[in-house]
This record gives C-alpha cells, structure tokens and sequence, in this order.
C-alpha cells in the first residue's frame, strides 16, 4: 500500500489543512498518515484562532511515522514558525525522503497569518533545498520571491527564481489570477515550462484548494507518477472539486473530494490542456 504524509494545520471546519489532505489521500488511494503543525478554530467565514504545537511535538509525529510506517511521498502545508519549519526539515533529511512537496501556506483566505513574518527566511534556507515540487499561489510567489506578479511572463521568471532558491520544481497556481477566463497553473522544472489550464470557475467556494492540489500532487508521487503526471492529475482532481460545490457554511465553502471520481467513473474528465514549451 503507498503512503503519504502529511505536515500541516488542522482546519476545524473540514475544508483545508489536515482535512483536506487526508480527504484527498483517500479518494486517490493512498495510505494517508499526519503531523499536526497547529490547530486552527477555523470555518468557511475565516479563522477564529490559532493555536501552534511545539516544535518537539511535531517532531516526534514526524518520528513515530517515520520509524514504523514509513512512507512514499510527503507534503507541508500551515508550518506557522521557525522552529517547526526548522523541525520538519531536520526530520525530513533524517529519514531521507525525496518525494516533499512544499505548499507554502501563508495567509488564509479570510486574511489570517498561517505563516508568521519572520520564518519566510527559515522557509527559504531550510525548507526549499528539500523540495521536489513547491506550488506557492501568486502572492506566496510574490513574498518569496520579492517581485510582484501580473503577468505570465512574470509568473515564469518568479518560477525561475524560486528554482534558483533550490525547489526542483516550482508550480505557480493561477487561482488568484481573477482578470483571466482560465486558470493558468505554470510548471517550471528547471529547463521547460508547462502549462496546466481549466476554465476558471466563478464561485465563492474555494476554501482548501491549495491544500488540495498539493494532496493529490503527494498521493499520486506517492504512487509512483512522474511530476508532470502528478501535477496534470491534481490539476484535473480540484477542478472537479471545485465545479461542484457542496454549499456548506455561510463563506468561502469547501471543495468537493468525491467529485474526481464520481466524474471518472461516469467517464467525463477532460477539462485540461497541458502544453509544454521548452
Ligand atoms: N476559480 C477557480 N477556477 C478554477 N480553478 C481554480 C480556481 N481557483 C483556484 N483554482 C485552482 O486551484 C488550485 C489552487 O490555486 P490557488 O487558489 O491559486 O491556491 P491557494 O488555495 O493556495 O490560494 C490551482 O490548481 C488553481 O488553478
Ligand atoms: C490549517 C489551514 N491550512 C491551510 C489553509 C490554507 O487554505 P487554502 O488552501 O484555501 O489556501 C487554511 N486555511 N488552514
């Protein structure tokens, strides 16, 4: 059985962070396994609190998995401070994992700080070298990075720059991209540049997309996909998510992690145009 790992925050409303990551380890078929970060007070209407773990403690999560379970692939998402960004990295060159996907969380969308100021730089030095694959949204980019982003052009250059910080494969999402029909996702391996497009959804209920994509990115790793292979399926797995909404809460509601499926099953799942250019 594949197994993945995720290092994340608890989201109590069920819709991003831990949640969101084990929801989708399951429906792509993966042994999902955690390490809480932090626990959250959180539904679709914002975050209400924050509450961090010891370092120590997220730690020994990453341990008591690591030295029984094992596993195949693993992601980060809310890692909050310098310690435990400091942790995580330190466990993760211990057990020798390569398969790391690195979801730079930042800011909720509500506008609540997941990421405190000052562990940008710990992210940057420690965390990245450790990447196979970061999938920072626009402004994540723009924070690491220093520029600012409008337009695809810059959206390459950034992925370039975040390259040359150490990430072997940068994705820069579209979501916030909000002027556009479609919602560009650019894979930057270092060499070439793909482009993984959907049409853009016009809806309030992109609570956990982030989350979600970068699950699917580590389950299918996980299971042995190449990275193109994996980005192009989580590209096609929160598109589904997000066109069919489950209108829960009174906000920014959550994703749909049954819908990848039930579309395959019923045979419709061909949203996407990956092209690459060199
Ligand atoms: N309105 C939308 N329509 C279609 N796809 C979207 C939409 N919003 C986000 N996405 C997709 O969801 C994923 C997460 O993107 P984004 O919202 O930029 O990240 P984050 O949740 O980290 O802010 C990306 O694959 C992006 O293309
Ligand atoms: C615990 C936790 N982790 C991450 C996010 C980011 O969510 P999004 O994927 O919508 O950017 C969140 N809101 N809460």
């Amino acid at each position: 059985m594949n197994r993945a790992l995720t290092i994340a925050g608890s989201d109590s409303g069920g819709g991003a962070g831990i949640q969101a990551d084990l929801k989708t380890f399951q429906e792509l078929k993966v042994f999902g396994t955690s390490a809480l970060t932090a626990v959250t007070a959180q539904n679709t209407l914002g975050v209400q609190g924050v509450f961090p773990m010891d370092a120590v403690a997220v730690a020994n999560q990453v341990q008591s998995v690591g030295e029984d379970i094992g596993t195949d692939a693993l992601k980060t998402g809310m890692l909050f401070n310098t310690e435990i960004i400091q942790a995580v990295s330190e466990k993760i060159k211990q057990f020798g994992w390569e398969k790391v996907v690195v979801d730079p969380v930042m800011i909720a969308k509500g506008g609540a700080s997941l990421l405190q100021q000052e562990a940008v730089s710990a992210l940057k030095k420690h965390l990245l070298p450790l990447c196979l694959i970061i999938t920072p949204n626009i402004p994540e980019a723009e924070v690491l990075t220093g520029m600012s982003i409008k337009s695809m052009d810059e959206k390459k250059e950034a992925a370039k720059r975040i390259h040359i910080l150490g990430a072997k494969n940068v994705v820069i999402k579209g979501g916030h991209d909000e002027e556009t029909n479609e919602s560009v996702d650019v894979l930057f391996d270092g060499i070439e540049y793909s482009y993984f497009s959907t049409p853009r959804i016009m809806t309030e209920n992109t609570h956990g997309t982030g989350c979600t994509f970068s699950a699917a990115i580590t389950a299918k790793l996980a299971k042995g996909s190449s990275v193109h292979e994996a980005v192009s399926v989580a590209k096609d797995f929160i598109q589904a998510a997000i066109a069919n909404p489950l209108n829960i809460g009174c906000g920014h509601g959550p994703t749909n992690h049954w819908a990848y499926n039930l579309k395959r099953e019923s045979g419709v799942i061909a949203w996407q145009e990956s092209v690459l250019e060199k």
